[in-house]
């Protein structure tokens, strides 16, 4: 089934913030132009954002994330509020509402908690309203430290999709596809189109992020695009510079790499 009505849309830091550091308001327009379009369409959106640490990196002037976890959280509750500013002042232009939500990966073991979370983001859909999730980073030590290699936001992204029951993920990054090695790197790489299953050469082409700003690389996102595989959904990934590339994804043009099981 190929069918894209209710959709995740997780966009990274590296999309958010320019490799000089620098806030991509020009692509964060675009983004809250296509998904509100979408939306207007008649599909279901919901947007995971990565890119709290690294607008407040911008904000305070910052070259590079500190190690220490405090400063991080401290980071994160600053661009938080700054990001979800951007997101309201671009999706406003589009006349379309956006409503945040802060997860933590309790959430996800707690069953009150989450009945109370999908209700939430099932009023917001049936209001035609954008769901506009994040990690609550500042409680979420496990993200910040980078010591889980689930606890990322492709991965948050990938559980969101199961339990929305959404048709398929899109992930937006720095790069156009998966590639048969890290194409910042290796200058002979080649995209790959499709991947059916993640087998132990695909595991091994995909390395950390390169860019300094995005913190799981290609190996959250496979992990991410394994989830899904398994859970009998799919998952795209593709550049977020252009994000009308989603309308392309979901006429099911071959853009990017799509994660489809057999
Ligand atoms: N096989 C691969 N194909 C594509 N990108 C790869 C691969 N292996 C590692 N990467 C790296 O993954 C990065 C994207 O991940 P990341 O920086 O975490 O982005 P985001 O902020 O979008 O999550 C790319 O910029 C690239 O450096
Ligand atoms: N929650 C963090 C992002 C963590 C994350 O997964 O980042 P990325 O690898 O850019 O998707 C933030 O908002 O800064």
């Amino acid at each position: 089934m190929n069918s894209w009505h209710r959709i995740v849309v997780k966009v990274g830091t590296s999309t958010i913030v320019n490799r000089d550091g620098q806030i991509n308001y020009p692509v964060v327009n675009r983004l809250a132009q296509t998904l509100s379009s979408l939306q207007k369409s008649g599909h279901e959106i919901l947007l995971v954002t990565s890119g709290a640490i690294g607008v407040a990196l911008d904000q305070m002037n910052l070259e590079k994330r500190p190690q220490e976890i405090p400063q991080q959280q401290a980071l994160a509750a600053i661009g938080q509020g700054y990001l979800m500013s951007l997101y309201n002042q671009s999706f406003a232009f589009y006349q379309q509402l956006i409503g945040q939500v802060l997860l933590t990966y309790d959430v996800f073991d707690n069953k009150a908690m989450l009945e109370n979370t999908m209700n939430a983001i099932e009023m917001m859909f049936s209001q035609h309203i954008i769901p506009i999730v994040n990690e609550n980073d500042v409680i979420a030590v496990d993200e910040l430290d980078h010591q889980h290699s689930f606890g990322d936001n492709d991965r948050l992204a990938a559980i969101v999709t199961r339990e929305i029951g959404a048709d398929g993920l899109i992930i937006l990054s720095d790069v156009d596809a998966l590639y048969t090695a890290n194409p910042n790197i290796d200058e002979f790489a080649q995209a790959i189109d499709k991947v059916t299953k993640i087998t132990d050469d695909i595991r091994m082409s995909a390395t950390g992020s390169t860019s300094g700003l995005g913190t799981g690389g290609m190996s959250t996102k496979l992990a991410a695009g394994e989830f899904v595989m398994k859970n009998g959904g799919k998952m795209v990934l593709i550049n977020g510079n252009n994000p009308a590339l989603i309308l392309e994804v979901i006429a099911g043009k071959t853009v990017g790499t799509l994660f489809q099981g057999e």
